[in-house]
């Protein structure tokens, strides 16, 4: 068995690998997805403490909408592994499973937008795993992201260039033609840019440094914060508004991120100032969990989520 296979615990014996490696693909997203929600504080977004700057929902909101989406991940994945050709091929597939949950999303919120560009960006992701983990484990990150571009490409020109005089119907449609702006379609046509250059490497930063896990997931969103151009900013506040938000980012990033105590008074007062101007960085909270889930993908380990203290005989204290 390969050993990286081995390291992230697969099974690779012939008639499980499909299942558990769509079952692994499914489950990597599913954690970002989890790890993300379950962050506090989060600048404007909601929390399990908070509802951050959202008057329509809630923690139960995402775990509705969460449980809704997470086989449809699983799907992309197994869509991925059962493929053979082209990878662009594989988009049309993948679009189809996604859109019939997009519809279960909507159903299990009543209508409520909670999760739909995390679906999109982590369904796409699972299939284009499973296309590279039919046969081996990931090599790395751009690997991933690369084949991501190769299957998604032209996407904004045929969905967002072709629109022509009709009206557009979504937000991304209505920022794209009102600010040119590209949207989640941008940021997986281009290879997730803003997960390679920032999400993973301050993840990685703030592993390498022993943060604990609550740390590490914030100060990887502050990371994303300061450079993603994310048009749930722009829908609510326009471009003063993304402005705002990435330099505030910036500025914390600047006093440590979430690795110090003046970076974390900082993200205090910016997640009271996203509540008071009705700010909710939605889409770089999305590639927060779209960075945990790459580097489960890849065997990265994350912190217990609870600092086990050991007594001095190795005995965990109680
Ligand atoms: C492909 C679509 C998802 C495109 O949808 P749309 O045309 O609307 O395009 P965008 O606005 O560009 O993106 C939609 C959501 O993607 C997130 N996002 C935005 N910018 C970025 C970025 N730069 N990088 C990554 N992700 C980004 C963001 O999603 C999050 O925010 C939403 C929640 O925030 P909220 O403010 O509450 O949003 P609203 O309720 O709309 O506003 P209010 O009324 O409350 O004020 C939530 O979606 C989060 O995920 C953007 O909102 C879509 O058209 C599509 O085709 N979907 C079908 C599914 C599919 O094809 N799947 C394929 C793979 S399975
Ligand atoms: N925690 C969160 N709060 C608001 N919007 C989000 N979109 C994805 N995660 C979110």
């Amino acid at each position: 068995m390969n050993h990286a296979v081995r390291h992230i615990g697969l099974d690779q014996t012939p008639d499980v690998w499909p299942e558990s490696a769509a079952w692994f693909i499914g489950s990597a997203f599913l954690t970002g997805t989890l790890l993300e929600l379950s962050t506090h504080p989060k600048p404007g977004l909601v929390t399990p403490r908070s509802n951050g700057a959202h008057r329509d929902m809630n923690l139960q909101t995402f775990m509705v909408s969460s449980a809704a989406i997470a086989p449809c991940l699983y799907q992309c994945a197994q869509a991925g592994l059962a493929h053979f050709g082209a990878e662009q091929a594989l988009l049309p597939v993948i679009r189809g499973i996604g859109s019939r949950y997009e519809r279960r999303l909507l159903a299990a919120t009543n209508g409520i937008n909670t999760q739909r560009g995390l679906l999109f960006s982590a369904g796409i992701l699972s299939g284009v795993a499973g296309l590279v983990m039919r046969d081996r484990p990931l090599a790395d990150a751009d690997e991933l992201f690369d084949l991501t571009a190769s299957m998604t490409q032209g996407l904004c020109q045929r969905e967002l260039g072709t629109l022509g005089d009709e009206d557009p119907k979504t937000a991304g449609e209505k920022l794209f033609r009102r600010y040119g702006v590209l949207g989640i379609r941008g940021e997986v046509e281009a290879g997730f840019p803003t997960v390679r250059a920032a999400g993973l490497p301050a993840l990685r930063s703030a592993r390498e440094r022993a943060a604990s896990l609550p740390t590490l997931l914030l100060h990887t969103l502050i990371s994303l914060m300061s450079t993603t151009e994310d048009t749930t900013v722009l829908w609510r506040g326009g471009l003063s508004a993304l402005d705002f938000v990435r330099e505030a980012a910036r500025r914390i990033l600047d006093l440590g991120g979430a690795m110090s105590d003046e970076g974390m008074a900082a993200i205090a007062a910016l997640d009271a100032e996203c509540i008071a101007r009705n700010i909710s960085p939605g889409g770089s909270a999305d590639l927060l969990a779209i960075t945990v889930g790459v580097d489960a993908l890849l065997g990265g380990h994350l912190p217990s989520p609870i600092a086990v203290v050991h007594t001095p005989d190795g005995a965990p204290a109680l």
